[in-house]
C-alpha cells in the first residue's frame, strides 16, 4: 500500500549513530566470517614502487613528504567490499599507499575510483549497508534500497557518478581519489586539498561485453604481467586546492571544477605480488608532519575501523 511522505521519511531515516564497531559487525554480516582477512577491500594485491615529488610541491609545501628526492612506496590495490572472492567485472577499485620518509616517518593514503563518498556522513554509509543487508536477507527489496538513497540528497552525487560507467579494465587504468579534504602547511597559511592519482597511460574501462561475459578475475594477473613486461607503471599525483568557502566536511560533494591543480609528483609501481603490504594499516589519518586531517566526519570513523580490522586480521580473527 502507499505510505505517506512522513511515513516514508521515518521508514528511510538515517541510523542515529554509527561507530567503527557497527561497521566491522555489519561487514561480517554481509560478507561472512573470513578470519585473517581485511573486513573491507578483502580482495587485493601488494605492490612496491617509488614516489618522486615535483619541484612545485617542494617549493610550496613544507611537509617532509616532499623534501626528498625519492621515497620508497608500499602499495596495495584492492576491490571494494569485504568479499575475498569479489567479481572484478563490477565495483570500485581501491589503492592504499605508504610512503617511507627519512627519520622513520611515513605518510599514508587510501583512495578509491570514485571522487565522492556515498553520503555526507558515516551514518549514510551505515544506513546503506543496513538496507543492503536487509535486502540480502529478503527483508527488503531493491526498491527499498533505492528509496533510502533517494531520501538522502547527499547520496545522489555518487549515484550520478556511477551511472552508465563500467569498472576499470586494470588496476592501473583508473583514476583514484582521496575523497576527503586534508590540510597542508606552506610558508604562509595552511591550504586545504583533495588528491587524485591519474594513470599516465590514461583511463580504460571494461566494455559492456567484458562486464557481461568476460572473466571474473583478471586484475591481479594483469598488474603482475604489466610491471613485468613494461618494467613500471606510473601515475601522476595531483592535489586540488580548495578555495576559502569550499567545505572540508562533506566527502559526498566535489569542489567546483575550476579549482587550482598542483602536480605534486609521480608514483611509480615497480613490482607486484608478494606480501609487503600485509603488515600495513593504510589508515588515511596517519599522515606525515606538515599535513593534517580535516573535520570530515568520515575520517575518524575510518581510522578506528581500520585499526579494529587490522588487529583482527593480524590475530587471525
Ligand atoms: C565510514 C567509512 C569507511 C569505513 C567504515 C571503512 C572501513 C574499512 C575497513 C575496515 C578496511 C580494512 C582495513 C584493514 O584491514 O587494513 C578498509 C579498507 C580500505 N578502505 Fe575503507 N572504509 C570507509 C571509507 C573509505 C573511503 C571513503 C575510502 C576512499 C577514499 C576507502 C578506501 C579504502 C581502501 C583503499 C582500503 C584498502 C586498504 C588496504 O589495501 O589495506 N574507505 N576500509
Amino acid at each position: 500500500h502507499n505510505h505517506s511522505k512522513a511515513e516514508d521519511d521515518q521508514h528511510y531515516a538515517l541510523p542515529k549513530s554509527a561507530t567503527a564497531q557497527d561497521f566491522i559487525a555489519i561487514f561480517k554480516e554481509i560478507n561472512g566470517e573470513h578470519p585473517g582477512i581485511r573486513k573491507a577491500h578483502a580482495r587485493g594485491v601488494c605492490a612496491v614502487g617509488e614516489f618522486t615529488p615535483s619541484t612545485a610541491a617542494k617549493q610550496r609545501f613544507t611537509s617532509p613528504l616532499f623534501q626528498v628526492d625519492n621515497a620508497p612506496l608500499t602499495l596495495r590495490f584492492s576491490m571494494g567490499g569485504g568479499n575475498p572472492n569479489a567479481d572484478e567485472r563490477r565495483g570500485a577499485r581501491g589503492v592504499g599507499i605508504q610512503f617511507e620518509l627519512p627519520n622513520n616517518q611515513s605518510h599514508t593514503i587510501a583512495g578509491i575510483t570514485s571522487p565522492v563518498f556515498s553520503g555526507a556522513t558515516p551514518n549514510h554509509f551505515l544506513g546503506l549497508l543496513q538496507w543492503n543487508l536487509k535486502m540480502m536477507r529478503g527483508e527488503a527489496t531493491r526498491e527499498d534500497v533505492q528509496k533510502f538513497m533517494a531520501a538522502h540528497p547527499s547520496m545522489q552525487p555518487a549515484i550520478e557518478w556511477n551511472r552508465g560507467r563500467t569498472a576499470s579494465a586494470e588496476y592501473t587504468s583508473a583514476t583514484y581519489y582521496g575523497i576527503h579534504a586534508l590540510w597542508a602547511n606552506t610558508q604562509g597559511d595552511a591550504q586545504k586539498f583533495r588528491w587524485q592519482l591519474v594513470p599516465q597511460a590514461g583511463e580504460k574501462n571494461l566494455t559492456k561485453q567484458q562486464v557481461e561475459s568476460g572473466p571474473q578475475s583478471f586484475l591481479t594477473e594483469r598488474l603482475i604481467e604489466q610491471v613485468k613486461n613494461d618494467g613500471a607503471v606510473t601515475f601522476d599525483w595531483h592535489w586540488t586546492i580548495g578555495a576559502a568557502d569550499d567545505p572540508t566536511n562533506d566527502p559526498s560533494a566535489q569542489w567546483p571544477a575550476d579549482r587550482e591543480q598542483v602536480h605534486v609528483g609521480t608514483i611509480t609501481v615497480t613490482s607486484a605480488g608478494g606480501e609487503a603490504c600485509t603488515p600495513i594499516n593504510f589508515d588515511p589519518v596517519r599522515v606525515a608532519r606538515g599535513i593534517r586531517p580535516s573535520d570530515d566526519p568520515v575520517l575518524p570513523i575510518r581510522s578506528a575501523a581500520y585499526a579494529i580490522s587490522f588487529g583482527q586480521r593480524l590475530s587471525n580473527q
